[in-house]
């Protein structure tokens, strides 16, 4: 049923369900998002993720959920098929009440989020850029991903990579430093994060030897001598660090010496987790609730954005990719519903990078569970354990591949056909479009898009110009 021919009201836990405004309404039809994925909202089940979860055995971790149902009240249990996740069916629960939470055992996270990070396949030694990491859920499970694969534990120190935070917006960074500091552990020694515009961050991976401390004296002595400043002027430069450019806006001393910073290779794994406009995420649209709808008509559906976050989403995807190896991996993610923001960006990025250059792959999650076809109907729904992902949007008939002036890209959509879309009704997790990119080779870099270049409908077209 279209957004518009009936009211729209979001469940609201634990109370009566919330009128939505008329102006997302308006946005819901435009988007062509059926405003049926929020009707099960009020059953959707907590996520909470388990910190430190693979130093963990399966008796301590069966011993946390049986913790965490006593607190709860209500079913818990590990979400199948998503490691390190634990569903608890009453989401009216609060973290506050659970001892699990208090003790700094668990933390909120939707799992949607989970997949979308664990579709890095992080490895040991790997060097992991996060693009839009605030407030930093994914980064500090990347983190962990890092810091306790497998073959970290057995290769010891030898392979020490990283990961990098970059968020535009400073108190959005600050969050997340926060966030760093309470939960992250000795996995504060290889985090790092920048305050910088993720469309044109030019920041390289940390150079090789960056951990260890004599390498690092010996490298910058042996520069300073050579370009003639003295010890002094080295440390008042360590202490004006912030001002450097190139120098991370939170670091460890060891990934903030001028050493670390002058890196050149290109990022083992990329995560673009992009700015969008949040309407497939029922946590935020129930904080708009509770905040007021102005946040959500400026925040959301305000004047331009239909037409201005695609092409901010381009950049970004644009600018990880560059910054990506070859024989690396990107994973585009939104949480938004919307076709413009994931499909047409995901299938502009296609067409400005060949075949032999971009591949989507399946989400590893997925592709275990064995159902997953290369059909491409909209009927081929696929299970990651308990969790069913819906596939890509596509017109479904020749007349709308026609109709909606996209007949031109059907190899485009044909390429992107693993992509998964997890909407609240499907999936029963939050809302969220992912997208795993392989780099196979590096390709000519195309310009900054200004545009999605995939046919917007004159609906979000006529919006205005594309907005820089
Ligand atoms: C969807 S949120 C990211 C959520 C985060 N990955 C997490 O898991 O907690 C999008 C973030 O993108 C940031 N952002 C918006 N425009 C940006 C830009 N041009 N460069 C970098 N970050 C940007 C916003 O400040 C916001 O924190």
């Amino acid at each position: 049923m279209a957004a518009g021919s009936r009211p729209v009201e979001i469940p609201a836990p634990g109370a009566s369900p919330l009128p939505l405004p008329p102006s997302f309404c308006a946005f819901l039809q435009e988007n062509h998002i059926d405003a049926a994925v929020y009707s099960n909202s009020c059953q959707l089940p907590r996520y909470v993720r388990i910190l430190r979860y693979r130093r963990q055995s399966q008796t301590e971790i069966d011993a946390l959920v049986r913790k965490i149902h006593a607190d709860a009240g209500c079913r818990v249990s590990e979400v199948v098929g998503v490691p390190g996740f634990i569903e608890i069916a009453n989401q009216s629960v609060r973290l506050s009440q659970l001892g699990a939470y208090i003790n700094g055992d668990i933390a909120g996270m939707d799992v949607s989020s989970g997949i979308a990070a664990q579709a890095l396949s992080v490895e040991p030694g790997h060097h992991v850029l996060d693009l839009c990491c605030a407030p930093g859920a994914k980064l500090l499970l990347l983190a962990e991903l890092l810091s306790t694969t497998p073959a970290s534990e057995s290769t010891g120190s030898a392979l020490v990579g990283t990961v990098t935070g970059v968020d535009i917006a400073q108190h959005r960074a600050a969050t997340c430093r926060s966030l760093i500091k309470k939960h992250a552990g000795n996995n504060k020694g290889f985090m790092r994060i920048f305050v910088d515009d993720g469309t044109v961050f030019d920041s390289r991976a940390p150079q090789q030897g960056w951990q260890d401390p004599q390498l690092v004296r010996e490298a910058m002595a042996s520069a300073s001598s050579l370009d003639g400043s003295s010890d002094r002027s080295a440390r008042k430069s360590r202490r004006h660090r912030s001002a450097q450019p190139g120098q991370p806006w939170f670091a460890p001393k060891l990934l903030s010496t001028a050493y670390a910073c002058s890196g050149t290779q290109l990022y083992d794994r990329v995560l673009v987790d992009a700015e969008c406009t949040h309407d497939g995420s029922l946590v935020h649209l129930q904080k708009y609730a509770r905040w007021g709808w102005d946040h959500l008509d400026t925040q959301v559906v305000g004047d331009d954005r239909s037409i201005s976050v695609p092409i901010l989403q381009s950049q970004l995807l644009e600018n990880g990719w560059r910054l990506l190896k070859p024989g690396g991996v990107l994973v585009y993610s939104t949480c938004s519903l919307s076709r413009y923001q994931n499909e047409f960006v995901l299938g502009g990025f296609l067409a400005r990078h060949a075949e032999n250059e971009a591949i989507v792959e399946p989400i590893p999650a997925f592709s275990d569970s064995g159902v997953q076809s290369e059909d491409m109907s909209t009927s081929n729904i696929r299970r990651c354990g308990g969790i069913l992902a819906s596939p890509i949007w596509m017109p479904n008939c020749d007349d709308e591949w026609n109709r909606s002036g996209l007949d031109q890209h059907r190899a485009v959509f044909a390429r992107m056909s693993h992509a998964a879309r997890l909407d609240p009704m499907v999936s029963n997790t939050s809302g969220m479009f992912i997208a795993r990119i392989k780099k196979l080779r590096q390709g000519a870099q195309p310009a900054r898009p200004e545009a999605v270049p995939l046919a917007l409908p004159q609906s979000i077209a006529h919006c205005g110009q594309a907005s820089k």
